[in-house]
């Protein structure tokens, strides 16, 4: 596959990562305004540094748009002179609607909106898909990108900028939490660098149990919590202060945080 990667900040690197590394390019261009901060990837077969976002759009099929929401509208405004029926447009900008961009480069381009997330690095990200009509002819090629890179569930546009809180910034939340559990266990008596392996492993073990079982997680807590032992007393505790509330109030603030970037853009 020709991909390019237009703008490689901090999820386009994720996103070259993956890829460079699950072997499925046959050029990568990666574009971004000061090459410097994109030095790593010198030297890696086919793929290309550049500042040309028109060059790279020229030299590929696949574009993945990965800029600053408020930067996106310059950018399609560059390039759409280049785009030919050849190309697949990935965007994975926040709050950006579809039909924003079919505004920009017509209906009849192949629009697909993706929502990853960094772990896109380790092929292990969540990523929702969702795309205009003519898009529903290529999003078997972005099935086939993001399959390779973790595990893909296509959704209504409605439910993008959900997904973008769940799965996008849920990184963060999640990494919250392992930091917090880290903490605990110094404090009950690891030094930090095993409490963040028993951190880190625990957690791995906890989404595995739900992947490999399909259960509910009330069910995998069942087996833990003896009656009247030390999970269901921690559990309880953790409840009392709020944590199921905190994380569910931060979730929806975060979701509310969408529409005002999207009214900023307006
Ligand atoms: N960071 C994340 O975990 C996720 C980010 N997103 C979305 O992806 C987009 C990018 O986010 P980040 O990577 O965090 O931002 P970032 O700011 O780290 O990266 C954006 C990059 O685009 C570059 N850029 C700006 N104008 C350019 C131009 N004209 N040509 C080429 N490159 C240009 C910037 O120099 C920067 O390196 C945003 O719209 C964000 O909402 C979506 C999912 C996850
Ligand atoms: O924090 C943000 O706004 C972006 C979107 C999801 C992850 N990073």
């Amino acid at each position: 596959m020709k991909i390019a990667i237009i703008g490689t900040g901090n999820l386009g690197k994720s996103i070259a990562k993956g890829l460079i590394t699950n072997n499925t390019i046959t050029s990568l261009y990666l574009t971004r305004r000061h090459l410097q901060d994109v030095q790593e990837f010198d030297g890696y077969k086919n793929v290309v540094l550049t500042t040309d976002n028109i060059e790279a759009v020229k030299q590929s099929d696949i574009l993945i748009f990965a800029v600053q929401p408020a930067h996106f509208e310059a950018i399609l405004n560059t390039i759409k002179l280049y785009l030919t029926e050849k190309h697949v447009l990935i965007s994975t900008i926040t709050g950006y609607g579809i039909q924003n961009i079919e505004n920009q480069v017509g209906t009849d381009r192949f629009i697909i909106r993706a929502m990853p997330n960094t772990a896109i690095a380790v092929g292990k990200s969540m990523t929702c898909l969702c795309c205009n009509t003519q898009g529903e002819k290529r999003i078997k090629i972005a099935e086939a990108i993001f399959n390779g890179l973790g595990h893909t569930l296509s959704i209504p546009e409605s439910q993008m900028q959900a997904a973008t809180v769940v799965c996008a910034s849920g990184i963060a939340f999640w990494m919250r939490l392992i930091r917090a559990t880290t903490q605990a266990a110094i404090q009950l008596g690891f030094d930090a660098k095993e409490a963040q392996e028993l951190a880190m492993y625990t957690s791995e073990g906890a989404a595995h149990l739900l992947i490999t079982n399909g259960n509910h997680p009330e069910e995998e807590i069942d087996r833990v919590t003896t009656p009247m032992g030390c999970t269901i007393t921690g559990l309880n505790q953790m409840e009392h202060k709020g944590l199921s509330s905190s994380l569910i109030q931060g979730m929806v603030a975060s979701f509310n945080k969408i529409n005002a970037i999207k009214e900023e853009q307006i």
